[in-house]
């Protein structure tokens, strides 16, 4: 029973009273669409009702509906007679959540909410933040992905694989026989693959931001193939909930190029392509083509948040294609910009610039040599001394030790700038007593690294470590914040990528921070979707950095945090992509002209609500 102008075509009211936290600025679908370019035209519109409304998670409201709206679209004995609020749907929902012990199961009766009704689902993740972020992102969505082919339901994002990528075999030869060309991989005929139109079946066409993922380097949890689908999914999730990017403007995507990964290949319910990982050639010509038809299907101004992908792929990529497309990986970049937000909020506490501290990573991968490369430039223009040297005081462990110059010959590029004079250290503790840092970061994605060894160390020479464990999930956290504490004698400022609960020492309660990119993403991408930002620039990173630092008030550092409260994360957004959108028009790198005067009013303007409508 679809409706179409004459047949209760769901049109919110004019004086929707109902709308709060920001927005408003509507459409006729009643979705905020400040940072839309072009208004859909009210006469394309057509939504269902009767049935099909109830079935229709963008607009049903369940037993929220009024009784005019039940008249007015068809709705009558469909639902039983009860009219109840938007608030109370989610204490009862709240109520059902928390009668699940088993984590899994909260995680997917959240996905189920989801499929079923989108704004409440995302008033629930809004109002409840720190409850629920922990099961919709780490560390459920861990367990999540490694069990996504048994919970998997409905398709929640689109699944680009090796079977859609452009086959020059078939396609090429009989057209360059034709055409009599040489040249063989042009952009031309990279995009004549399958790529643009598994695009085009996506339902939604306004889309202003795509996660996507290979499934390569899933949180600290390894290869998990197509399962990596969970990671986009509560990304965007989280692009709606704390930064206010409208759902439909979102776009999941995992990339199948097979996995390694032997359990998932054997295992019956695995949802993806049955091989090993496709490389080299094949994977860079897929991913170039999906690159080429997302500008192609959207334009110039899509954001692309790479996440998760192994980084042996990861860097290429964003060196490839940064310079061509809006593009921003989160791992290497977001994780820098929270990262560094954290330090220079921990210098209230412990004292000096940065440029007087030292820092030692374990791990020198995607997050770890991301925020020492953002920690490098944030000294190098607070001091004027060449990145190349403020590089000097920070150093990196990898699995085979610390990053030192004798080894420059066989290191990845990415470790390369990192290779600093010193004898070869090959265990982390050896490595914390050589260095004597007074910031430690843990990006190994291996839990229980810093052992109390390690920490007791970092306590011996410092009055207040800093000590950051940000590998996740939780299983693969360097240290607890409870370890952390204890064998610091309360003395660390501690983060963790994956929450802690607080923890009460000598009779004196910590909080834990959460040093993870979903402070950051959020507003970072709000910012730049909603100046039309074209390409991305460092700048930026550290405009957002120092935009979160400023939210950290007196009554945090007392607790010992570092970060704000998640509670206010909407408002920090919104001071986010502020001052991202502000960098970007002070580098011409905006195109939403003319500038809006007020940045931060702009941006709560431009956030989606998920209050009711009233569709009548
Ligand atoms: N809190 C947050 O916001 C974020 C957290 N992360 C977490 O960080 C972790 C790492 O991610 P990412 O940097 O992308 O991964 P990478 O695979 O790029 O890097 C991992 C690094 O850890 C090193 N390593 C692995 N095992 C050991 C070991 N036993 N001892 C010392 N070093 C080791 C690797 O060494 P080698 O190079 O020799 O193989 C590599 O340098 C993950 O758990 C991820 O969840 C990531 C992004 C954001
Ligand atoms: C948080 C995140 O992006 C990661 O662990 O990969
Ligand atoms: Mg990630």
């Amino acid at each position: 029973m679809e409706s179409g102008l004459t047949n209760g075509v769901l049109v919110p009211s004019a004086d929707d009273k109902s709308v709060v936290g920001g927005g408003g600025v509507k459409d006729v679908y009643g979705e905020d669409s400040a940072t839309e370019d072009q208004l859909v035209t009210p006469w394309t519109v057509s939504v269902a009702s009767g049935y099909t409304l109830l079935r229709d998670p963008r607009h049903n409201k369940g037993l929220s509906f009024t009784e005019k709206e039940r008249d007015a679209h068809y709705l009558r004995g469909l639902l039983p007679p009860s009219v109840s609020c938007q608030d109370l749907q989610e204490k009862k929902l709240m109520h059902n959540l928390r009668q699940y012990e088993v984590p899994l199961q909260r995680y997917i009766a959240m996905m189920d909410l989801q499929e079923r009704n989108e704004r409440l689902f995302y008033k629930l993740l809004i109002d409840n933040v720190e409850e629920l972020l922990p099961v919709v992102y780490t560390p459920v969505v861990g367990e999540a992905c490694q069990k996504y082919g048994s919970i998997f339901r409905r398709p929640q994002g689109l699944f680009i694989s090796l079977k859609e990528k452009y086959d020059h075999r078939i396609h090429m030869l009989p057209l360059l026989a034709k055409i009599r060309l040489r040249c063989v991989y042009t952009f031309h005929f990279l995009i004549l693959g399958k790529i643009l139109e598994v695009l085009k079946n996506w339902p939604e066409k306004n889309i202003q931001v795509i996660v996507v993922t290979d499934g390569e380097r899933i949180l600290g949890l390894g290869d998990l193939g197509c399962q990596g689908m969970g990671i986009p999914v509560g990304k965007l999730s989280l692009y709606t909930a704390l930064g206010g990017v409208r759902p439909s403007a979102c776009l999941p995507i995992t990339i199948d190029v097979g996995t390694n990964n032997e359990k998932l290949l054997n295992d019956e319910f695995y949802i993806g392509l049955r091989q090993k990982r496709a490389t080299g050639q094949e994977y860079a010509e897929l991913l170039h083509e999906f690159m080429c038809a997302v500008k192609q299907n959207y334009g110039e101004k899509i954001l692309i948040q790479f996440e998760d992908f192994a980084n042996h792929n990861a860097f290429e990529l964003l060196a490839k294609y940064r310079t061509t497309h809006l593009v921003f990986n989160d791992d290497i970049q977001g994780t820098a910009s929270v990262v560094l937000s954290g330090l220079i909020a921990a210098l209230k506490l412990v004292g000096g610039t940065l440029a007087d501290h030292s820092f030692l990573f374990l791990g020198a991968g995607e997050a770890g040599t991301g925020i020492a490369e953002l920690i490098a430039l944030e000294i190098s223009k607070k001091t004027n001394i060449p990145v190349e040297e403020t590089r000097k005081k920070i150093w990196l462990v990898d699995s085979k030790g610390l990053v030192v110059s004798s080894r420059k010959e066989s290191l990845q590029h990415f470790k390369q700038p990192w290779a600093h004079e010193h004898e070869p250290v090959k265990e982390l503790f050896d490595a914390v007593k050589a260095i004597k840092p007074s910031v430690l970061i843990g990006t190994s994605g291996v839990g229980k690294t810093f052992t109390k060894d390690v920490v007791e160390a970092m306590a011996s020479f410092n009055e207040k470590p800093v000590i950051f464990a940000l590998s996740n999930p939780t299983s693969q956290a360097e240290c607890t914040a409870e370890q952390a504490y204890t064998w610091t004698q309360g003395r660390a400022i501690f983060a963790s990528g994956s929450p802690f609960d607080p923890v009460e020492y000598n009779g004196k309660v910590f909080v834990p921070g959460q040093a993870n990119n979903a402070y950051i993403f959020p507003g970072f991408g709000l910012g730049l979707i909603m100046s039309g930002t074209i390409r991305m620039h460092d700048d930026m990173l550290l405009a957002a950095s120092e935009a979160l630092a400023c939210q950290v008030t007196e009554e945090n550092y007392a607790k010992g945090l570092i970060y704000p409260p998640l509670t206010n994360i909407r408002d920090i957004s919104a001071r986010i992509a502020a001052k991202v959108a502000a960098k970007s028009y002070e580098l011409g790198l905006a195109s939403r002209l003319p500038r809006p005067r007020d940045l931060v009013k702009f941006a709560e303007s431009c956030m989606y609500s998920p209050v009711y409508r009233n569709y009548l």
